[in-house]
């Protein structure tokens, strides 16, 4: 068999969505689907959702990709891409996430910086018991940081590590996090759309190897409610022209070796902290995980090296200078995400918002921050209509689109606990 070509793009859900195209399609090219996609929540249920054109026709949009980022993937004989959106009028769609990237880094690039990315993604794995549910991947050796057989019996993780290499992703590191059977990926820095192009088809390569050995690898925020969360933290700095760090002031860094550009990225972020949440903790189960004292982002606030406010300054300064925002969590969509994050970044550079001091809490038993992110979607969803100015940053199609969604997303849980709230999600993200 000639090799064929999966074509895809991360949507409105963070679901993948493509085709099976033929070999001659292994070039500059593109194929159609239908826009109301844009509509169609977890349940399958169809929606007049802004933008999907469900009452126009449900007209088609199209995706578009270049030959240079076809790349071979974890399956024999098929090649994978991830193209853009683009209307029935060859205009960009402007519910695309990775459109909504594109601009992000084009607005950046216009002040002479190269946003470059690094993102960490946790996730949890689980197994069927013998009647079929659902139950934690049985590894009870597994302890924070732990490698090895006792923290992956099944040593599915090597497969990943080992295909991962394969196809040219670079690896940063994986490990066992706190919460067994927990995992946590990294991918090293990159310019900010090749670090998400990434990150997307790493999230779905290792949830597709998992399967393999019986394992869904969840990237829901909070699957076990006893359990951590998982998080996306970002990790992001600048290149300037001359190829150097703009974050650096120094060889380095945290909080006193701080320039401008780190004070306004800060201050915009705290800023929208509250907008912010809507989009990058996008499921009623994010607000499980986005709690104070869970290492998450729930606080309106800053710190040095600190795991427990929601963006952490890191101390390595040069050329590893780099503000880390934590409060993203695992089931987000990475274009969506991290354009929201270098958006609200950029605003506070832009509209000089003050940044107040930094925390001296510990995060758990105290916290000089007053103000959290909304304590359920419905909340967040409010906040992120109320912030205009991050909308239109990221695009006010794609949050009148997610707004709607996500309004539609709480009424369908409301009712919904435990496992049955865990299985709206579990297979999809
Ligand atoms: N290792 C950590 O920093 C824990 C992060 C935490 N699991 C989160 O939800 O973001």
């Amino acid at each position: 068999m000639k090799d064929r070509l999966r074509a895809m793009f991360c949507d409105h859900l963070s679901v993948m969505r493509g085709k099976y195209l033929p070999n001659s399609k292994i070039a500059d090219s593109s194929t159609r689907f239908c826009r109301s996609t844009f509509g169609v929540h977890y349940d399958r249920d169809l929606l007049d959702a802004p933008g999907a054109m469900m009452k126009q026709g449900l007209p088609d949009m199209e995706l578009k990709w270049v030959h240079d980022d076809i790349r071979d993937s974890w399956h024999t004989g098929t090649k994978v891409v991830l193209g853009d959106l683009y209307d029935d009028q060859d205009q960009p769609l402007p519910l695309c996430p990775r459109g909504a990237l594109k601009r992000a880094v084009a607005d950046w690039q216009a002040r002479g910086l190269n946003p470059k990315v690094g993102i960490e993604l946790e996730c949890f794995a689980l197994q069927a018991d013998d009647n079929g549910r659902l139950v934690p991947y049985d590894a009870p050796g597994g302890v924070v940081y732990g490698t090895g057989p006792f923290a992956d019996p099944l040593r599915f993780n090597d497969r990943i590590w080992a295909m991962a290499e394969e196809m040219g992703f670079s690896l940063d590191m994986i490990t066992a996090e706190f919460d067994s059977p927990q995992f946590e990926y990294t991918l090293t820095f990159d310019d900010a759309l090749k670090a998400v192009d990434d990150i997307v088809l790493f999230r779905l390569m290792a949830r597709e190897i998992a399967l393999e050995y019986g394992i869904v690898l969840t990237f829901m925020p909070k699957p076990i409610a006893e359990a951590g969360g998982s998080g996306m933290h970002i990790n992001f700095s600048f290149q300037d022209e001359t190829g150097a760090n703009a974050l650096s002031s120094g060889p380095r860094g945290g909080p006193e070796h701080m320039n401008d550009l780190a004070r306004g990225c800060l201050a915009g972020l705290l800023h929208h902290h509250k907008g912010l949440a809507g989009l990058i903790a996008p499921t009623a189960n994010s607000y499980m995980r986005l709690q104070p004292g869970s290492l998450s982002g729930y606080w309106q606030n800053w710190g040095g090296d600190h795991r427990n406010v929601t963006t952490r300054i890191s101390s390595e300064g040069g050329a590893k200078a780099r503000l880390e925002h934590r409060m993203a969590d695992a089931s987000s969509n990475p274009y969506t995400a991290v354009a929201a994050v270098l958006q609200a970044a950029r605003l506070g550079v832009e509209n000089g918002h003050t940044l107040p001091p930094m925390e001296t809490g510990d995060g758990f038993d105290s916290t000089d921050a007053r103000e959290g992110t909304a304590i359920d979607l419905a909340g967040a969803v409010r906040d992120l209509e109320r912030d205009t100015a991050l909308a239109q940053a990221v695009g006010a199609e794609l949050v009148a689109n997610h707004v709607f969604m996500k309004a539609k997303e709480v009424r369908k849980t409301r009712d919904l606990e435990g496992d049955a709230l865990r299985d709206f999600y579990v297979y999809f993200i």
